[in-house]
């Protein structure tokens, strides 16, 4: 099993709500897709964060490869997260002041897997070529993220967590950025976690998991 979630539970500590998650178990395997679904505060992000290690559980065990993030220090929390997990959100967070091609490279090169052959193949793929001097604002919303999804990628992750990728897309375009993400995850063999409101788009992963009431069901 790649990622192992087991039992977990969380809450905001002076939010005056009760815990969010009440016990949430889930596991992904190698290679697997599966779509989170929720009504609004559900607690999808909350999930989603704890699975990226950028948060911490009150309660459970969540694993990676075996690794149990509890015996981690932050240290070994961001080593996990350069070298193993990969992150995309609806808003598409690349680094204004580098160009498409540093930015695609970026998290390659920090994980110390940058292969300029393989970052212009992905480059290819996403439809970026010719783009690659220009600066995030000079694109397109749906070049936008196919940028953060192919500097996702170029770093190998094992897992790629994300969050609405294309919530903030045209249904259109936000189609096609799907459509590429999958068959990119599907090629790598990359397990991917995705936040989602769109039944549409959760029906076009393999697997599904709904979080009601802190549980999922
Ligand atoms: N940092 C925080 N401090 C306090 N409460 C928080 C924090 N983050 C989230 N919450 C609360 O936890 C609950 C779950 O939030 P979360 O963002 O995980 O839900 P969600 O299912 O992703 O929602 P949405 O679909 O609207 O994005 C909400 O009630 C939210 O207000």
């Amino acid at each position: 099993m790649l990622l192992s979630i087991d039992n977990v539970t969380k809450s905001y500590p002076g939010s005056g709500a009760g815990p969010v998650l009440r016990g949430v178990s889930l596991t992904l395997g190698a290679g697997e897709t599966l779509a989170l679904t929720g009504e609004s505060g559900s607690g999808k992000s909350t999930l989603l964060h704890l699975a990226g290690a950028l948060d911490r559980p009150d309660s459970g065990r969540i694993a990676l490869d075996g690794t149990d993030y509890a015996g981690l220090d932050d240290t070994g929390r961001a080593a996990l997260r350069r070298d193993r997990i990969a992150l995309v959100f609806q808003q598409f967070n690349l680094v204004p002041s580098l160009t498409v091609a540093q930015n695609l490279s970026l998290h390659a090169r920090l994980a110390g897997r940058h292969d300029p052959a393989r970052l212009a193949a992905l480059t290819e793929r996403l439809g970026l070529s010719g783009l690659e001097r220009r600066y995030p604002e000079q694109l397109s919303g749906g070049q936008q993220q196919r940028v953060a999804i192919g500097r996702a990628l170029a770093a190998r992750p094992r897992l790629l967590l994300a969050d609405e990728p294309t919530g903030n897309l045209d249904e259109t375009t936000g189609e096609a950025v799907l459509a590429l993400m999958l068959e990119l995850v599907a090629e790598t063999g990359t397990a991917l976690l995705l936040v989602t409101h769109s039944e549409r788009i959760a029906a076009r992963l393999s697997r599904r998991a709904h979080l009601s009431n802190g549980r999922i069901t």
